[in-house]
C-alpha cells in the first residue's frame, strides 16, 4: 500500500522524437488515476513501460527516470520496470486454457498471492464456470477474466489500456466501479488509459492529460468538459504550433484499382511464400541434392557380385538410376516436401484469417476471397510444384553426376550424360512423354492437397490450439494424398 513516483521521466521513441521530457508521474495508493491525451501521443507507451513492456535499447525506445516504491528505487534506463500487471484492451487471454487455468497460471508464477487477492478476484466471476472454454465466454466475462488474471499477478499497481472502449454507457460504470472497488480493497493505484471519460469521471481520483506540446503530464480537474476543452486544445497543437498542417496523402493513393490488380497482388503474395522463399529454395535444394547422391551412390555400391555391377553393368545401371530417379524418387521427395512445408503455411494462414474474423470482414466488405486467396494458393501450388520438380530434378541430376564422378574420377561427364538421360530425353534434348506422366503427379499432388489444406484451414476456429490441430491435420492429410496420388499415377504409367 505504497506510492509510486517516477522523477524525470523522459521516454524518445525509436528514431527520434520524444513522448515525455523530464516529467514527473505519481500514483498513491487506492488511487484511480484516468491517464487522457490525444491519439498518438504516448499513453499506450507509459501503460507498457510500467508493465516492463517497452523495449527499450538499441534501435528501440529510450527511457530515463527513477521509479520509487516503497524502498525500492529502480533507474529506468536501464531496468526494466515490474511494477504494472497490465489489463490489455484485447484480454490477451489464453485460449488454450480453461478458465480457471487462466487464473491458477498466472497466480502460480506471481512472486505471492495473498490469500485475500483470491478472494477478491473470485468475486469478479460469480457468473462465470471455473471450466468454462474462453471461446464460450462472453465478452464481459472474458474482460473479468483478464482483471482477475491481473489482480492474482498481484502487482503494485493496475494498468488498464482503454478498457471501456466499445461498452455501453452501463457496462462502462460497471467496470469503473469494479476497478474503484478493487482499488479500495488491494490498497493499490489503477491507471486507466481512457478516451471516452465521461463514464469513467466519477470513479477517477485524478486526471492526468499528456500534454503533446509540453511533452508532459499535467493534472486536470476531473471534469468532463474541462477535460474535453483541454483535449481538443492539445489535439489541435498536437505539438505543431501554428505550422500549416501537412497534406494528407491518402486520398490521391487510394484511388482505383481493378479486381485484377488485388487477384495479382494475392498471387504474387502467394507465389513468394508457398514457391520463391529463399529458406524453401534451399530446403527443396537440399532435399534433392541428398536423393541425388543417395540414388547414384547405392545404386553403384549394391555389391550383391562382388563389384562386378560396377564395371561390367556400369552403363545399364546409370540409365537405370537416371529413370528411377528422375521418373520416380525426385519427384517423390519433391512433391512430399512442398505439400508437407505448404500445407502447413495454408492451413496456418487460412485458419488465421478465420480466427480473426478476415473472411467475414472480406465477405461484408464484397471481397471475392474465394476468388482472390483461393485461387491464387491454388494456382501457385499446380504452378509451384512443377517449377519446383525442374528445380529440384537439375539439382539431383547435377548431385548424381558429381557422386558418379568421385566413383569414377576417370571418365568424362559426357559418359554419365549419354547413360542418364537415355531413357528421359528423346534425341537427348525432349523430355520423354514420360515426363507428362511425371508433371501429371506432381501437378495433381499439389492440386488436391492445397483443396484438403483449404477445407481443413476454413473449419470455425475459436482458439489457437484449432489452428495448430489444423496444420497437424493438414500435413497429415497432403502428405498421405501426395503418396497415393504418386502410387496411381506410377502404375498408371506402366499400364499405358
Ligand atoms: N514500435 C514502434 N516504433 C516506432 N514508433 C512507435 C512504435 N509504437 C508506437 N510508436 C509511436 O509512438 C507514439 C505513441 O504511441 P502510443 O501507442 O503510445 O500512443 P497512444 O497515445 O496510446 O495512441 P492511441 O490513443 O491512438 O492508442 C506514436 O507516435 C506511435 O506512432
Amino acid at each position: 500500500m505504497t506510492d509510486i513516483t517516477i522523477d524525470n521521466l523522459t521516454i524518445s521513441r525509436p528514431g527520434g522524437g520524444r513522448v515525455l521530457n523530464d516529467t514527473t508521474l505519481e500514483l498513491r495508493a487506492h488511487e484511480v488515476v484516468l491517464l487522457v491525451g490525444p491519439s498518438g501521443g504516448g499513453k499506450s507507451t507509459i501503460v507498457k513501460l510500467l508493465g516492463g513492456l517497452l523495449e527499450v535499447g538499441e534501435d528501440g525506445w529510450t527511457v530515463t527516470g527513477q521509479l520509487r516504491h516503497g524502498d525500492r528505487t529502480i533507474d529506468l534506463s536501464h531496468e526494466r520496470s515490474d511494477i504494472g500487471g497490465i489489463v490489455f484492451q484485447d484480454h490477451a487471454l489464453f485460449d488454450d486454457l480453461s478458465a480457471i487455468e487462466n487464473l491458477r497460471i498466472a497466480a502460480d508464477h506471481a512472486t505471492s498471492t495473498h490469500p485475500s487477492l483470491m478472494r477478491d478476484a473470485a468475486a469478479l466471476l460469480a457468473d462465470v464456470g471455473p471450466d468454462k472454454r474462453i471461446a464460450a465466454c462472453s465478452g464481459g466475462q472474458r474482460q473479468r477474466l483478464a482483471i482477475a488474471r491481473t489482480v492474482l499477478a498481484d502487482r503494485p499497481v493496475l494498468l488498464f489500456d482503454e478498457p471501456n472502449s466499445g461498452l455501453d454507457v452501463v457496462s462502462a460504470r460497471r467496470l469503473g466501479e469494479l476497478i474503484r472497488g478493487l482499488c479500495q480493497v488491494m490498497g493499490k493505484p489503477a491507471l486507466i488509459v481512457a478516451h471516452h471519460v465521461k463514464d469513467l469521471l466519477p470513479i477517477a481520483d485524478r486526471v492526468l492529460l499528456l500534454d503533446t506540446r509540453g511533452r508532459r503530464l499535467i493534472e486536470v480537474p476531473p471534469d468532463a468538459d474541462l477535460v474535453e476543452a483541454e483535449l481538443v486544445r492539445t489535439s489541435v497543437d498536437d505539438g505543431r504550433g501554428t505550422a500549416p498542417a501537412p497534406a494528407n496523402p491518402w486520398p490521391e493513393s487510394i484511388g482505383r484499382r481493378s479486381g485484377l490488380h488485388w487477384f495479382l497482388r494475392y498471387l504474387a503474395e502467394y507465389f513468394w511464400v508457398l514457391c520463391a522463399s529463399p529458406l524453401m529454395l534451399i530446403y527443396m535444394g537440399m532435399g534433392a541434392l541428398i536423393m541425388g547422391f543417395v540414388s547414384m551412390w547405392f545404386g553403384f555400391n549394391y555389391n550383391s557380385f562382388g563389384g562386378f555391377l560396377k564395371s561390367v553393368l556400369h552403363d545399364e545401371t546409370l540409365v537405370g538410376v537416371g529413370l528411377v530417379q528422375a521418373t520416380v524418387a525426385v519427384p517423390l521427395i519433391s512433391s512430399i516436401l512442398f505439400v508437407a512445408r505448404n500445407n502447413a503455411i495454408i492451413a496456418a494462414d487460412i485458419g488465421n484469417r478465420v480466427l480473426s474474423s478476415q473472411f467475414k470482414a472480406m465477405e461484408n466488405l464484397q471481397i471475392p476471397a474465394r476468388g482472390y486467396i483461393f485461387t491464387a494458393i491454388v494456382i501457385n501450388m499446380v504452378v509451384g510444384s512443377g517449377l519446383l520438380l525442374a528445380v529440384s530434378l537439375a539439382v539431383a541430376s547435377w548431385g548424381s553426376m558429381e557422386t558418379w564422378h568421385l566413383l569414377f574420377p576417370q571418365q568424362h561427364r559426357e559418359l554419365w550424360q549419354d547413360h542418364f538421360f537415355r531413357k528421359l530425353l528423346v534425341n537427348g534434348l525432349t523430355p520423354s512423354p514420360k515426363m507428362g506422366w511425371v508433371l501429371l503427379k506432381v501437378a495433381l499432388s499439389g492440386l488436391v492437397a492445397s483443396g484438403i489444406a483449404i477445407v481443413i484451414g476454413m473449419r470455425p476456429k475459436d482458439s489457437v490450439i484449432a489452428i495448430n490441430t489444423a496444420i497437424a491435420q493438414s500435413i497429415i492429410a497432403g502428405v498421405t494424398v501426395t503418396l497415393m496420388v504418386h502410387a496411381i499415377v506410377s502404375v498408371l504409367t506402366l499400364t499405358f
